[in-house]
C-alpha cells in the first residue's frame, strides 16, 4: 500500500516535527533528509515526510527541490500532500512560503490553506494575525531572527509580498460555524491562498475536516497532525516504540533563539561547554580544529556542549557567518560520532541541517519525543546514531539537559 500522506518540510527540525505529530497521531511515519534518490524506496508506512533544507535559500532553488521531492513522492503513489513550514512563518519577501506553495499548487491545481497555526506549541491566529504565545508575532523574539525576521504579524500582507496572486482569509467565527459554512465561505472567496484562523485543535480538526479532499495543504506540525487524526481511527493509534543506542552525547547549537539560550544556560551549568568565535576564526577547518582538541581533550564520561548560539547583541555579523558555522558543526558532528558519540542534540534548524546533511544521514526512524515537537530519530544504520533535532523555539527549559540522558516526556 502506498503512504496515503506525502508531506514536504523546510527544514529538518521541521521535518522531525511534524514527523512527531503524524506518529503520534498514529500514522507509521518515515523521515527523509534531502531529496531522495530517484531509486530510493521507503519501508511500509502511512506517511513520508521528505525535510528538505529550503527555507532560507534563493526562492528558485527551493522551489526546485521542493517539486522534485514532490515527484518523487507522487512516485511512490501518494495522493495528497503537505508543504510543512514553520510554525512562526518564517521567510522573508522574497519567499520561501509563497513561490514553494505556488508552484506546488500550479502542479496540484486547486487551492490551498495556509494555516501555521499549532496550539499545542504556543502558535495560533486570529484574524490572519500569527500569535507566538501572547504576543503578536511581530512583537516576539522573531523579530531579531538573524536569517528571517519576522517584523509583520499579518500573514495575508506577509504572503501577500511573496505571491502575486492574491491571498484570501478564513476567519475563526466561519471556522467555528462548521465544515458547510467554511466551504460556502472558500466558494465565496476567489483566491487559491487563504491564511486560516485557528487558535485551538478543535478549529485545526474543522479545518481538516473540511479540506479532505484538497490534494495540497500547507501549514505547521498543528495541521498535519489533525490531518492524520481525521485520517487514522482512535482504536487504530499505537506509536512504534524505537530505542536510543547506548553511548555518550554532545549538544550542538546554533540556534538563537530565547527557548534555546535558556536551555543551553542551564546545560552549560551542568556540562562543560566550548563556544564557536566565527568573528577570531571566520575559516570552519580552522574553527572547527580548535574545537575539536577541545572535544577530544572533554569527551570523557559525561556530556559536553560546543555551540555558537549568542543573544543578538553579541552575535557576530557578516554574509558568510551561517555557513562557516554551520559548516563548522557539521564537522564537529563527523568527528563526535567517530569518537564514539551516539547521542547528539541539535538545536536550530539550519543547524539541524547542516549535522545530517554532515552525517550523511538520509533516513530515520521516529521515536519517542523528548518534549512535543521534539523526537528522537534513529538512524537506520548497522552503528546508529540517535538525532534529537530541536526547533529553535522549542522545549522547555530542561529539554538539553534531560536529552543527554536519552529522557522522554
Ligand atoms: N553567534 C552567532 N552569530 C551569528 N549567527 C549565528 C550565531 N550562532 C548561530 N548563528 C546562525 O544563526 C542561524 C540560526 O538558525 P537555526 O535555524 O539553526 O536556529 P533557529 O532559527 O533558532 O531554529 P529554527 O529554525 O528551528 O526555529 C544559523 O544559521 C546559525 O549558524
Ligand atoms: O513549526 C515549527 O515551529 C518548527 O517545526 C520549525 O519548523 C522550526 O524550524
Amino acid at each position: 500500500m502506498s503512504p496515503v500522506l506525502g508531506c514536504i518540510a523546510d527544514d529538518h527540525t521541521g521535518g522531525s516535527d511534524i514527523a512527531a505529530a503524524l506518529r503520534r497521531a498514529g500514522m507509521r511515519t518515515v523521515l527523509r533528509f534531502g531529496v531522495p534518490g530517484e531509486r530510493a524506496g521507503v519501508p511500509d508506512c502511512d506517511a513520508v515526510v521528505v525535510a528538505l533544507k529550503t527555507r532560507s535559500i534563493p526562492a528558485p532553488d527551493a522551489v526546485a527541490q521542493t517539486l522534485a521531492a514532490q515527484r518523487w513522492l507522487a512516485a511512490l503513489g501518494v495522493p495528497r500532500f503537505y508543504f510543512k513550514y514553520c510554525s512562526t512563518f518564517d521567510s522573508t519577501d522574497a519567499g520561501n512560503i509563497g513561490p514553494v506553495a505556488d508552484a506546488l499548487l500550479s502542479l496540484l491545481g486547486g487551492r490551498t490553506l495556509i494555516c501555521p497555526a499549532s496550539p499545542e506549541h504556543g502558535r495560533t491566529t486570529y484574524l490572519g494575525h500569527l500569535f507566538v504565545g501572547d504576543v503578536l508575532l511581530s512583537d516576539s523574539p522573531m523579530r531579531h531572527h538573524p536569517l528571517t525576521p519576522m517584523t509583520d504579524a499579518n500573514l495575508v500582507r506577509v504572503l501577500g509580498r511573496q505571491t502575486p496572486h492574491p491571498v484570501g482569509l478564513l476567519p475563526l467565527t466561519a471556522v467555528r460555524r462548521g465544515p458547510a459554512f467554511v466551504q460556502e465561505h472558500l466558494d465565496g472567496l476567489d483566491v487559491r491562498h487563504v491564511v486560516a484562523d485557528a487558535t485551538e485543535e478543535a478549529d485545526l480538526l474543522a479545518l481538516a475536516r473540511a479540506t479532505s479532499d484538497w490534494p495540497l495543504l500547507t501549514g505547521g506540525a498543528g495541521l498535519a497532525g489533525a490531518i492524520a487524526r481525521v485520517a487514522v481511527p482512535e482504536a487504530a493509534r499505537a506509536a512504534e516504540i524505537v530505542p536510543l543506542p547506548p553511548g555518550p552525547g554532545v549538544i550542538l547549537a546554533g540556534s538563537c533563539s530565547a527557548a534555546t539560550l535558556g536551555q543551553l544556560d542551564q546545560a552549560l551549568a551542568r556540562f562543560p561547554g566550548h563556544r564557536l568565535d566565527p568573528v577570531a576564526t571566520p575559516v570552519p577547518a580552522e574553527l572547527a580544529a580548535v574545537a575539536v582538541e577541545w572535544l577530544e581533550r572533554n569527551l570523557g564520561d559525561g556530556p559536553v556542549v560546543l555551540y555558537s548560539s549568542a543573544p543578538a547583541e553579541q552575535r557576530a555579523t557578516g554574509p558568510r557567518i551561517a555557513e562557516v558555522l554551520e559548516e563548522t558543526l557539521g564537522l564537529l558532528a563527523r568527528r563526535a560520532v567517530e569518537l564514539g558519540v551516539r547521542r547528539i542534540a541539535v538545536a536550530g534548524g539550519e543547524t539541524s541541517g547542516a549535522v545530517t546533511t554532515a552525517l550523511g544521514v538520509d533516513q530515520v526512524v521516529v521515536g519517542d519525543e523528548a518534549d512535543r515537537g521534539v523526537p528522537w530519530c534513529v538512524t537506520t544504520t548497522d552503528d546508529p546514531v540517535a538525532l534529537l533535532l530541536k526547533s529553535g523555539n522549542f522545549g522547555r527549559p530542561d529539554l538539553l539537559v534531560r536529552a543527554m540522558d536519552g529522557a522522554t516526556r
